[in-house]
């Protein structure tokens, strides 16, 4: 079994838990408050109370969530939570819920509101709203609605159809909003989140990625001890900080081990050799694996299958490399060192509550008689926060801005039966993509651009007076903060038109170039 990876860093003092009553966005809640510089983690609502205040918490958020307060077998919370004297901030299910649970009234009133609502602010020197316009706009989206507020709490907002969108009981610093603050679309969510922190809880800012260094390599140390790991290093920004932070805690005793599995895209396994090896003199071993993920995946199209077997593979090449480097004298090699993030762990069903969209590789793909004892530094961390990091350890910006690359790779990116030809061609296609929009200076602007390969599909097409049947390739590029939403990105039409002329032009056997423009949800990113 792969042992529990080290607790988040030793922060109990200072963490404000966000309970996750099932939210789209629990995720982005906890990291909002991080933006604010106060560690958060969240936890699931079926957590005994007990469980919660016995983590010491500096203030505790309720999430949204898709129930109704009344409704039979609805998620609820001992009331115990709230007289703790921990500061609790409830938004919109977590805000009704505060208002059911103290004495107030929630229910179904027909006042629905879904998206951009304006928001009066009807107090002014409300804790939450001092500094904050009185007119705002809120992003909503709930169907029921709180009537009266709890006894000894004051009502501060409201909007043309609820009359209790806010309130606040500032002496036993107990808040609530009907709207969501953590979304971008509200326009002072965050202030209003921060003044929760700050001036409610009143909390210091003073966590950074600086602290997670410091802690992180203080519990690396305790956990590896005197022996040795390796750490599977894929080139991309994850794998990369979580190696130098473990090269920074247990230098020689780390050796990185970059898997060469066939499904990489056209020169990344050089540009590991040079850019990594050359930032952090981490020692590096490279495995050729192509023939052996190709065996495993031969006559396989279901992506979860793939997903399965890449993982597993993954694991006995690792395990293939750690008995190579026992011929070298040393203690065991009993560590496999990753560069999983929160939202890995999330999507993969690993969460808290939250559904299994699809196996990440590195998290539900991995198979259940692995040996290794799991070291993952970066588990609790998003993107953003992990490339600060990586800043912070003095890497290149070519390896901490890089775009994402999944580590199933080109497998996930064509749709049916993985083969050596189809990677050829689609390495090719994704090789111009890439090209063209770096040319095109739009590397930042985008989060990734995932090119894929339709091979299950052909279409007629006419080149040079003659009939194709040949395969679409789809160009998906896409903006997002951390990957769990996203969006389409609009890109300048004469970059894809090159881009589309060149891949037709150039790579045989495509005769359409297709763009996606949906967003995530409903799609996801990868197409597999
Ligand atoms: N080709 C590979 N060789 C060795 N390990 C790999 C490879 N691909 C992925 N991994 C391992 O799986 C983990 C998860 O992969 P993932 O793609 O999420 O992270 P990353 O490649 O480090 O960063 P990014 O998300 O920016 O691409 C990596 O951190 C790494 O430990
Ligand atoms: O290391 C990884 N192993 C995986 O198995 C995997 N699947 C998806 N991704 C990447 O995760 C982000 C979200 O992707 P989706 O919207 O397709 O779920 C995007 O950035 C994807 O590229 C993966 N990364
Ligand atoms: N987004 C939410 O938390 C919604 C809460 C509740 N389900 C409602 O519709 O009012
Ligand atoms: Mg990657």
């Amino acid at each position: 079994m792969p042992a529990a990876p080290p607790a988040a860093p030793d922060t109990a003092t200072d963490v404000v838990l966000v309970v996750d009553f099932g939210a789209q966005y629990a995720q982005l809640i906890a990291r909002r408050v991080r933006e604010a510089r106060v560690y958060s983690e969240i936890v699931p609502s079926t957590m005994p109370v007990a469980e919660m205040l016995a983590k010491n918490p500096r203030a505790i958020i309720l999430s949204g969530g898709p129930s109704s307060v009344y409704a039979e077998g609805a998620p609820s919370l001992d009331r115990a939570l709230f007289e703790a004297g921990v500061p609790v901030f409830g938004m919109c299910y977590g805000f009704q819920l505060m208002a059911t649970t103290l004495g107030g009234t929630v229910d179904d009133n027909g006042a629905r509101e879904y998206g951009r609502t304006p928001l009066t602010v009807s107090k002014s020197g409300s804790t939450l709203f001092e500094g904050t316009p009185d007119e705002q706009s809120v992003w909503m989206s709930h169907g029921d609605a709180c009537s009266a507020a709890p006894e000894g709490f004051t009502v501060t907002a409201s909007t043309d159809v609820v009359p209790v969108a806010a309130f606040e009981n500032d002496e036993k610093k107990l808040y609530g909003v009907q709207y969501h603050p953590e979304v971008m679309h509200s326009t002072h969510g965050q202030q209003v989140l921060e003044h929760f922190l700050y001036r409610g809880a009143g909390i210091e800012p003073t966590w950074t990625t600086g602290n997670v260094i410091e802690e992180q390599v203080a519990a690396i140390r305790a956990q590896v001890g005197d022996k040795r790991a390796i750490c599977g290093l894929s080139g991309g920004v994850d794998s990369a900080v979580a190696a130098a932070l473990v090269q920074k805690a247990i230098g020689s005793q780390l050796t990185c081990v970059y898997v060469d599995h066939g499904l990489m895209r056209k020169g990344e396994t050089e540009q590991v050799e040079k850019d990594f090896v050359a930032a952090t003199g981490a020692k590096l071993k490279v495995v050729d694996a192509e023939k052996r993920f190709l065996d495993a995946l031969a006559g396989v199209s279901d992506p979860e299958q793939k997903r399965k077997i890449i993982g597993r593979e993954f694991i006995r090449v690792f395990e293939q490399a750690q008995l190579e480097i026992l011929q070298e004298d040393g203690p065991e090699v009993a560590f496999l060192v990753q560069g999983t993030l929160y939202p890995d762990v999330v999507e993969s069903g690993g969460g808290t509550g939250t559904a299994n969209i699809k196996s990440h590789h590195n998290v539900g793909g991995l198979p259940e008689d692995i040996e290794f004892e799991l070291v993952e530094p970066l588990r609790q961390l998003f993107k953003d926060e992990v490339r600060m990091v990586g800043q912070e350890l003095g890497l290149p910006d070519e390896i901490v801005q890089r775009q994402p690359f999944p580590g199933p790779g080109l497998g996930i990116r064509i749709v049916g039966e993985v083969t050596k030809d189809r990677l050829d061609l689609l390495r090719e296609a994704d090789a111009i993509a890439r090209e063209e929009l770096t040319a095109a200076g739009l590397d930042r602007d985008i989060w990734q651009c995932p090119v894929v390969l339709l091979a299950d599909v052909r279409s007629v097409g006419v080149q040079g007076d003659g009939r194709t049947y040949g395969h679409p390739i789809v160009l998906r590029p896409v903006s997002s903060e951390d990957a769990m939403t996203a969006d389409w990105s609009r890109l300048p039409y004469e970059t894809l038109a090159k881009i589309s002329t060149r891949i037709t032009n150039e790579v045989a056997d495509v005769n359409r170039v297709v763009l996606d423009v949906t967003s995530k949800p409903p799609g996801t990113i990868e197409w597999e």
